[in-house]
């Protein structure tokens, strides 16, 4: 039987003395933004003048392309630029800068810089590939902030998509199911996670993705928490811990989805968590087992698992 989901935190509401702006503020900030094109051109210009210069002649071009991804606490606009065009080579060396496979970045990347990156990203790439009206074959023509694109000739309006996913860290008790798929870095293991449906519930998609991958039937399933992930094109993670019971832990993995999928214990979890990126090894020797980076949801599953396992442990 399916039970329990977590009360999600309250949004955490936060003051700036200095500027007096506030949560509801930045909000309302962005909201406008997004529906008024001379406000969202204006905040554009002060945001990216600085680069844009830097850019040279491909300035304009990045500039009608850029999208609005979201405001600092300051209630200053932050944009993300399609740069795909420009020379790389001069645009690195012009910005002092390098770019990094977006996969790569997310072991670089810290705190609050990992979404953006990841939102800007999906953004442009939802915008290259929805430059036509699937009803009419015409044009679609974006607006301002790059929130949505509308075709003129039937009035029809596309807003950015992402696909639900579920991601599931089961447990026996003692020991978690972590998995891996061929495509995966060498050592990488992560939870299990699958597409929902058409007209599934959440519920749903987490009992048959884990029966369909590993062949168990899960007891209890408790929420954990949402992100937004670029991957494969934009996936809306929602994290969840389930449980079966030891009776009922006999693995049937389905190894046309799965390279492997196994149990491991807390000191096996401990260790995968201290590697803290893919780890250079030799092709002969036995692949060191590590976990999705920091920002991935799998990772913060996979790390609550280990605590929730540490405060049993004490308490016994
Ligand atoms: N952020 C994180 O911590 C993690 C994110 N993920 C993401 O979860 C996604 C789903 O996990 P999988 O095990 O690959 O899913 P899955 O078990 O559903 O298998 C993928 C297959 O589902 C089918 N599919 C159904 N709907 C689809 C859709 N909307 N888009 C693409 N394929 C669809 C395709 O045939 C695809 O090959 C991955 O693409 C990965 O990017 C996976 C693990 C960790
Ligand atoms: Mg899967």
């Amino acid at each position: 039987m399916l039970k329990c989901l977590r009360v999600l935190p309250a949004p955490v509401t936060r003051s700036c003395y200095r500027c007096g702006s506030s949560y509801v503020a930045r909000m309302r900030f962005i909201n406008h933004l997004k529906e008024d094109p001379g406000a969202c051109l204006k905040a554009l210009d002060s945001d990216v003048e600085g680069i844009l210069n830097r850019l040279g002649e491909g300035g304009s071009l990045v500039k009608e392309e850029s999208v609005l991804i979201t405001c600092t606490e300051q209630n200053r606009a932050l944009f993300c630029l399609d740069v795909g065009q420009l020379d790389q080579g001069a645009l690195e060396e012009a910005c002092g800068a390098a770019f990094v496979d977006l996969r790569k970045a997310f072991f670089i990347l810290r705190g609050e810089e990992a979404p953006l990156v990841a939102r800007g990203q999906a953004l442009l790439r939802w915008h290259q590939g929805n430059g036509f009206c699937s009803a009419s074959g015409q044009p679609t023509t974006r607006n301002q902030a790059g929130s949505q694109r509308v075709c003129q000739s039937n009035g029809l309006i596309y807003y950015p998509k992402m696909s639900p996913v579920i991601i599931t860290l089961v447990s026996d008790g003692r020991r978690c199911l972590l998995a891996r798929q061929t495509s995966f870095p060498r050592g990488m293991y992560s939870a299990l996670a699958g597409f929902c449906d058409m007209g599934e519930t959440l519920e749903e998609t987490l009992r048959r993705e884990v029966a369909e991958e590993v062949g168990l039937e899960v007891d209890s399933v408790l929420y954990s928490g949402s992100q937004h992930w670029p991957f494969p094109q934009s996936s809306f993670m929602v994290a969840c811990h389930a449980t079966v019971g030891p009776d009922n832990a006999q693995l049937e993995v389905d190894h046309a989805e799965l390279e492997d999928a196994r149990w491991f214990t807390l000191e096996e979890i401990r260790a995968a968590l201290k590697v803290r990126t893919p780890p250079r090894e030799l092709r002969d020797q036995p692949p060191t087992v590590w976990v999705p980076p920091a920002y991935a949801i799998a990772h913060r599953l996979i790390g609550e698992w280990a605590e929730d396992q540490e405060r049993r442990g004490e308490g016994r």
